[in-house]
C-alpha cells in the first residue's frame, strides 16, 4: 500500500525524524526544526514507504545508476537500488588509505548517468560534494532527488551548478501538513516560515 504524502509526513513526525528544537544547523546557522532521516533505519516500513514516493519521482529521469550521499542517504538509496533494479555505487567520506586507495565503490564508466540520492537540501553543500566527486570520476551528474527542500537557497545553488533537484517535500509544505494534522501549532509554524525567509544560502552575506 503506498502512503499519501500527508500520511508520510505525519508518520515521519511521529518516528522521531522532525526535531522542533533550537538545533545548530551543518552551515552556520541554527534552526528551529531539524529534519532527521537517519532515524528511519529503525522503522523499515516507513522505510519503504519514503522510498516508492522517491522512485515516482525519478521514474522519468534517465540514470544508469545511483549514489547516495554519505551516510543518510544511503539506506534509502539501497531500498531504491534495489526496488528499481538499478545498480547502486557508493561514495566514501573518506579516500581509503589502503589497498584499493577508492573513493567511490562500485562499479562504473566514464559518461554513465548517475542520479543522486539525498535527505536533505538546505544550503546544497553536501550534495555538491558528493557531486563534485561522482564528476571527477567522469560520471555524468543532472538529477538528484531528495526527501526535504528546505527552501533556503540550496536548490537553486545546485542548478546553478547543471543539478536538477526534484523533492518529496518542501520545509512548507511539511510544516503546512504537519500544522493540518495537528502536530505542529501555529506559533510554531510561524518561527519555522520566519526562519526559511531570514536564513538563506546563496546570498552574499551567507555564501561562505
Ligand atoms: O544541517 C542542516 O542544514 C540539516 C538540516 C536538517 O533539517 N536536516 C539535516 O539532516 N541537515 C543536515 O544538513 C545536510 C544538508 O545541508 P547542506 O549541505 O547545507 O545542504 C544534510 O545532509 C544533513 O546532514
Amino acid at each position: 500500500m503506498t502512503s499519501t504524502l500527508q500520511d508520510l509526513a505525519v508518520q515521519l513526525f511521529d518516528a522521531g525524524a522532525v526535531r522542533l528544537e533550537d538545533i545548530e544547523a551543518k552551515v552556520g546557522r541554527r534552526t528551529p526544526i531539524y529534519f532527521d532521516l537517519r532515524v528511519i533505519v529503525s522503522h523499515p516500513k516507513l522505510m519503504v514507504a519514503v522510498s516508492h514516493q522517491l522512485e515516482k519521482l525519478i521514474k522519468d529521469v534517465h540514470h544508469d545508476m545511483i549514489c547516495g550521499v554519505p551516510y543518510a542517504a544511503l539506506p534509502l538509496a539501497v531500498v531504491i537500488s534495489i526496488n528499481t533494479d538499478r545498480p547502486m555505487i557508493m561514495k566514501r567520506k573518506e579516500t581509503k588509505l589502503y589497498a584499493t586507495k577508492k573513493l567511490l565503490e562500485g562499479v562504473y564508466e566514464k559518461n554513465q548517468t548517475c542520479l543522486v540520492v539525498e535527505d536533505v537540501v538546505t544550503s546544497g553543500g553536501s550534495l555538491l560534494e558528493t557531486v563534485e566527486t561522482l564528476r571527477k570520476e567522469g560520471l555524468i551528474v543532472t538529477h538528484a532527488v531528495i526527501v526535504l527542500e528546505r527552501e533556503q537557497g540550496g536548490a537553486s545553488v545546485l542548478e546553478a551548478n547543471g543539478i536538477t533537484v526534484k523533492s518529496l517535500f518542501t520545509l512548507t509544505n511539511l510544516v503546512r501538513m504537519l500544522h493540518k494534522a495537528g502536530r505542529i501549532d501555529n506559533d510554531t509554524v510561524e518561527l519555522i516560515f520566519d526562519h526559511i525567509k531570514e536564513c538563506q544560502f546563496g546570498t552574499k552575506d551567507n555564501l561562505e
